[in-house]
């Protein structure tokens, strides 16, 4: 609702009022609208206020109403009639002024911002643009650079940037309603005519054209196929090039085609799937709400190498104590350096002061015995960490948390090492650590709650969005990635080339291809595991294990030392090592060549089409039998995780939101048709999970847990 209430005789203030973030409503809407008139109406009010409730000013459009029926004024009459008003309005903005919420405040005659609050228009997050005539607003108010660089990036601003900006007329550190009475009182009785953004023509621009050019080439780079941004830039050419009232059917006609486009679904469903994740509950039945954290003040890092000096980066840019471990004195030096680097620059982009004293180095593991939770980042390997945690459980105070950054080793395995497995759980974080921001925390069988509950809040606190996850080979992110690469191997065994194969998958949107992908990370990596799985021996048949198709072609790269980036070869060649230029690699086409002929496999065209079927289904494929096992509670855990941690499309919503858009059938149809050209691929034949989901009737992806649920009744 929005309250309407008089204050100091003459000021109407209207506030508005809807939890958690004052999100405009039908019934928010409507009461604007009837306040704004009793405001009007009444001859002792001379001025208007808007502000929010709690400290929030408003955080736009009511996102839970997008796709349901219509009901209430729309939002554009409602800032006309602001904006007409003949009696100053002045804006209140403590906290948020996002989206519909600045939308509000432009239609207002004046700003008044708090210096801590935070303003922007990110509709191109969800896939839209700012149409409620924000688009044809911000750019008459702040002209066109500014307010495309706002709007295609939906960034929010500070206050102090806004004002510099000239979006909000005055920043306050006190009481900003305080503040806006008294300005409001101030003006009263002035001109408007000055003060009505919608009549302000767009300033303008010598060179329109080269900016828009610009402006288009950018955000289709950046986009990787997501449309919004698109339209955001057409929406502020209306803006620069159309009178007010052409550019609002501009903006209408493109929010038409956003809206029921596929890309702002999908960039909906990712928003509140990145919220769910945090109401986490393990098969246990144990939940996030039932499940109470303990406080974490003083942390230890173990082991500086990347990932190390990274974690330590985050804690510490957090507010915790932390000690950074690690044996090696010359490594410990080159860390501090390095750590203290990161925080000096980070702290440099956010004008504060770095927190170099939260950070204590010690060469010696016995030093990490008063911290309330440690994270050891040694290197990948089972016997060194099991050694670490051995040392851990005799150094550490009792009820001290261990974790462990691992990428997919087992967690149970490692917390039979300690006499308190239940303190035990994994915390994958992704590399750069302290920069990406998924964090998949995984409990294993006998970790407990509490300890699951108090990482997920750690990672809440450092600013992750954790997903919890249960204990297996490669947890939910790589486990569903190793079909992905296996199909990706076997389209080159079978005639395509890494060039081609990535170029599908970057049209699809990923930010990489597999195999540029695998070049950044080290085909090493993959090599150690499949060695230690026992993949990698010699006698083997060259390309079957265990009764299953085998690619052995990222083993004989690595054979020849092409390990990617870092040694300047490996699915494509580097001018030297570590430089990040892919180029396609003549030795490696006459390697598939003879690789081919070698073992009597005949190259055939193969087209866009099975790239992505094979590559992605298979991937999916592995999904639904992670909701099946219950190793992720739902297919919400397993898109954030994808679109946070493994570059996948934010427009396409993450594997499992991709293979609702498809249709279950379809998924299944191309997963039964492949696994039958490819019988010794198992990863191809369709899981049960997504056979009972097809023998339901395929319900939409919020309705798959009820299938779920069944599914685990009846093992
Ligand atoms: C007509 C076209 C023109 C206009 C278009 C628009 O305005 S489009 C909109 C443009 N606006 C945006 O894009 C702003 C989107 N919102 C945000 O960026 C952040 O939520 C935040 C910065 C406002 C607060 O961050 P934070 O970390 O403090 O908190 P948090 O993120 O955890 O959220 C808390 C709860 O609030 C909920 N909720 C939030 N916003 C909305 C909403 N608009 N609506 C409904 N609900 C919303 C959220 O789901 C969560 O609910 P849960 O899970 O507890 O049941």
């Amino acid at each position: 609702m929005a309250q309407y209430t008089r204050i100091s005789g003459s000021v109407g203030l209207i506030t508005l009022k809807n939890p958690p973030v004052n999100a405009l409503s039908a019934v928010v809407r409507q009461g604007i609208v009837d306040s704004v008139e009793r405001a009007l109406g009444e001859p002792e009010v001379k001025c208007l206020v808007i502000c929010g409730q709690s400290g929030k000013f408003c955080g736009g459009a009511d996102i839970r109403e997008f796709g349901k029926k219509m009901t209430g004024p729309p939002l554009i009459p409602v800032f006309h009639a602001i904006e007409a008003a003949a009696k100053p309005v002045v804006a209140a903005i403590e906290g948020i002024a996002l989206g519909g919420g600045l939308e509000l405040a432009l239609g207002c005659h004046y700003r008044i911002a708090h210096s801590k609050a935070k303003l922007g228009l990110p509709e191109v997050t969800l896939g839209l643009l700012p149409a409620a005539a924000g688009s044809q607003r911000l750019p008459r108010l702040i002209g066109v650079p500014a307010a495309l660089d706002l709007i295609t990036t939906g960034r929010h601003v500070t206050a102090a940037e806004a004002l510099q900006l000239g979006i909000v007329d005055q920043v306050t550190d006190h009481n900003t309603v305080d503040a806006a009475v008294k300005f409001a009182l101030s003006v009263a009785g002035q001109s408007l005519d000055a003060r009505r953004i919608s009549t302000f023509p767009c300033p303008r621009l010598s060179n329109l054209d080269a900016v828009f050019e610009a402006a288009m080439q950018k955000v289709r780079q950046a986009a990787r196929g997501a449309i919004a941004p698109i339209a955001c830039v057409q929406a502020v050419r209306a803006a620069a090039t159309l009178p007010y009232a052409q550019g609002l059917e501009r903006e209408k006609e493109l929010m038409a085609t956003l809206f029921t486009s596929g890309q702002a679904r999908a960039l909906q469903y990712s928003f509140f799937a990145q919220r769910a994740v945090g109401r986490w509950s393990m098969p246990s039945g144990a939940r996030w709400d039932t499940s109470k954290p303990k406080p974490i003040r003083k942390a230890a890092v173990i082991g500086l190498g990347t990932m190390g000096r990274g974690i330590t980066v985050g804690l510490a840019q957090a507010g915790l104590s932390v000690v950074a471990v690690e044996t090696q004195e010359k490594q410990l030096m080159e860390a501090k350096q390095a750590v203290s680097g990161m925080l000096e620059r980070g702290a440099k982009k956010r004008g504060v002061s770095p927190p170099l004293g939260n950070i204590s180095y010690s060469s010696n593991i016995k030093t990490v015995g008063d911290v309330d939770l440690v994270i050891e980042a040694v290197f990948e390997d089972m016997a060194l960490k099991k050694e670490v945690f051995q040392q851990l459980s005799a150094v550490c105070r009792p009820g001290t948390f261990l974790c462990t950054n691992t990428s997919g080793l087992d967690i149970d395995d490692l917390a039979s090492q300690t006499p308190n497995p239940e303190l035990v759980v994994g915390m994958h974080f992704f590399a750069p650590a302290h920069v990406m921001k998924l964090l998949e925390v995984v409990y294993g069988p006998r970790s407990s709650p509490q300890a699951v509950a108090t990482a997920m809040q750690l990672g809440k606190v450092i600013g992750k969005v954790s997903v919890a996850v249960g204990n297996c080979q490669g947890f939910v992110g790589n486990r569903m990635l190793s079909p992905y690469l296996s199909q990706a191997n076997f389209l080159l065994e079978e005639g395509a080339t890494p060039e081609f194969v990535d170029q599908v998958l970057e049209e699809f949107g990923f930010a990489m291809g597999a195999f540029r992908m695998s070049d950044l990370s080290g085909l090493d990596v993959g090599w150690r595991v499949r060695k230690a799985a026992g993949l990698v021996v010699p006698g083997q048949p060259a390309r079957m294990r265990q009764g299953c198709r085998y690619s052995p072609l990222g083993d004989l790269l690595c054979e020849q030392g092409r390990f990617g980036q870092k040694t300047g070869s490996g699915w494509y060649q580097y001018d030297k090592p570590g430089s990040r230029v892919a180029k396609p690699d003549p030795w490696l086409h006459s390697f598939l060549e003879e690789y081919r002929t070698r073992h009597g496999l005949v190259a055939r065209r193969i087209d866009h089409q099975e790239v992505l079927e094979r590559c992605l289904y298979s991937l999916i494929n592995e999904g639904f039998r992670i909701l099946e096992e219950g190793i992720a509670a739902g297919p919400e855990d397993i898109d954030v995780i994808y679109v946070l941690g493994y570059s996948w499309p934010r427009h396409r919503g993450g594997p499992m939101f991709y293979a609702d858009m498809v249709g279950l059938t379809r998924v299944l149809e191309r997963l039964e048709f492949y696994h039958q050209a490819h019988p010794d691929v198992p990863s191809l034949q369709p899981c049960n999970l997504l056979r009972k989901l097809v023998a339901s009737g395929s319900p939409p992806i919020h309705r798959w847990r009820e299938v779920i649920k069944k599914v685990h009744s009846q093992l």
